[in-house]
């Protein structure tokens, strides 16, 4: 529970803007409402604002398919989403707010000897690094998760499964709001409807302040976690991104009775599916092929998506669809985020989470928080820094993700 606090709040203060702050955040969503969290619960800092351009995970927070894992294949990775899933472990203690996290499972599923042959050198980079995942036939996988189909006669036939068992899904925007409400119990205002419209340098080019729809407020730290939109967010500071956003899709079915008791993913056929505490299945997809600010995606793409789940799942063809929307995902060259000091003193940046940041919110909010207060990344977050890709040294996470991105 949090110490400190003045008395619990059923939800967080919708504050009003003062002139300045000690640091900003620019991005309501999960990452930027953990950091400004763990600044305040961690590192003391108590003079912080939040500013959000609409309403607290409206972004992709609050649109994403919940799915959590750590099973990525570079070291750096590993130890980056797998310090995310320890404090996921923790997290509805520690927010005293259910975030409803369930480790029941991630299975990804190989539909041929390339798939297979990734997925082992996966199972093994794991177990090197601490993290759990093993390799299943198409027998176990079907005992595992028996809604699939492993008949050997189907187009991408299912030849095996890498499952993480310590993976699984959350609540998504009970963790904007559990983040939010125990951020605010520590001081920190939480300012939605406040759009920032530029980032202010002094004679010396450090960040002095932000311009905002409610006005200007000073500040000498901000941490820009902006998603989709980072890359126009920092054009503000003068910086250019290593960035493209993409419009990503999911869909829910209409709820039914538990029918499915974990989350799987297919890279090979572009579709992933879990089911929601409320019943419905929910289902996502690769991104639309082009570059956009949109937060929807063409029919193309959902209707591939569905083809590969029936495939997959014969019982779920006669389903209805309920919702269909997007999000905009910002997407690095080598599909691994930054986390890092910019060139402009007092600018830091957390982004190019692209179609996989929700599984590292806490992680990322937690080692985000570290580097703004000490001027410095954590050792976990030091390889994601923004000046990689000129040096070359990449994390190219590229086939770890479930989707095409
Ligand atoms: C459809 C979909 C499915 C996904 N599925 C998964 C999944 O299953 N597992 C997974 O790990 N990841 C998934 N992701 C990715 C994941 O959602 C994101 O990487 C993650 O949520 C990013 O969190 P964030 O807090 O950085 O971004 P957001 O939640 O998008 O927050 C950024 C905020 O910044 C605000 N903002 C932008 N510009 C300004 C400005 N100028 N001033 C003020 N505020 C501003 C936005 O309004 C937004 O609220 C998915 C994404 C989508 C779209
Ligand atoms: C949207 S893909 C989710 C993931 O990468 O686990």
């Amino acid at each position: 529970a949090l110490d400190g606090q003045a008395g619990w709040q059923a939800q967080w203060r919708d504050a009003a803007p003062k002139p300045g702050y000690d640091a900003v955040i620019i991005g309501g969503g999960g990452h930027g409402l953990g950091t400004a969290y763990y600044l305040a619960r961690k590192h003391g800092m108590r003079n912080i604002a939040v500013l959000e351009k609409g309403w607290i995970g409206g972004g992709n927070t609050g649109r994403n398919t919940t799915i959590i894992r750590s099973n990525y294949l570079f070291d750096e990775s590993a130890a980056l989403y797998d310090h995310a899933l320890k404090l996921w472990e923790g997290l509805s203690a520690d927010l005293n707010y259910n975030v409803m996290f369930s480790q029941r499972g991630v299975l990804m599923l190989a539909h041929n000897v390339h798939d297979e042959q990734v997925f082992r050198r996966h199972v093994h980079a794991n177990r090197l690094n601490g993290v759990d995942n093993e390799w299943l036939t198409p027998e176990q996988a079907k005992a595992f998760c028996p809604p699939l189909n492993i008949a050997p006669g189907m187009r991408h036939a299912v030849t095996g499964g890498a499952l993480q068992r310590r993976g699984g899904t959350a609540r998504h925007d009970a963790v904007a709001w559990g983040y939010a409400r125990a951020a605010s119990a520590l001081g920190v205002d939480i300012i939605q409807n406040c759009e920032v419209t530029g980032i202010d340098r002094d004679a010396a080019g450090r960040v002095s302040g932000v311009q905002t729809t409610r006005g200007p407020i000073a500040t000498k730290r901000v941490g820009v976690v902006a998603a989709g939109n980072t890359s126009v967010v920092m054009a503000m500071a003068g910086l250019r991104m290593p960035l493209e956003s993409f419009p990503l899709q999911a869909l829910v079915s209409e709820p039914v009775k538990p029918c499915f008791p974990c989350v799987v993913m297919s890279n090979t056929i572009h579709a992933y599916i879990s089911q929601s505490d409320k019943g419905e299945l929910v289902i996502g997809a690769g991104t639309d092929a082009y570059i956009s600010y949109s937060q929807r995606g063409a029919l193309h793409i959902s209707m591939h998506t569905l083809e590969a789940i029936c495939e997959l799942f014969p019982m779920f063809r006669r389903m209805r669809m309920l919702r269909n929307w997007g999000g905009i995902v910002d997407v690095t060259p080598d599909r691994s985020p930054i986390i890092a000091k910019t060139p402009v003193p007092g600018l830091y940046v957390n982004c190019g989470w692209g179609t996989g940041g929700f599984k590292a919110t806490p992680g990322s909010a937690d080692l985000f928080a570290h580097t703004i207060a000490r001027d410095e990344p954590h050792p976990i977050n030091a390889p994601f820094s923004l000046e990689r890709f000129a040096e070359g040294r990449l994390i190219d996470e590229a086939a770890a993700a479930a989707v095409a991105h």
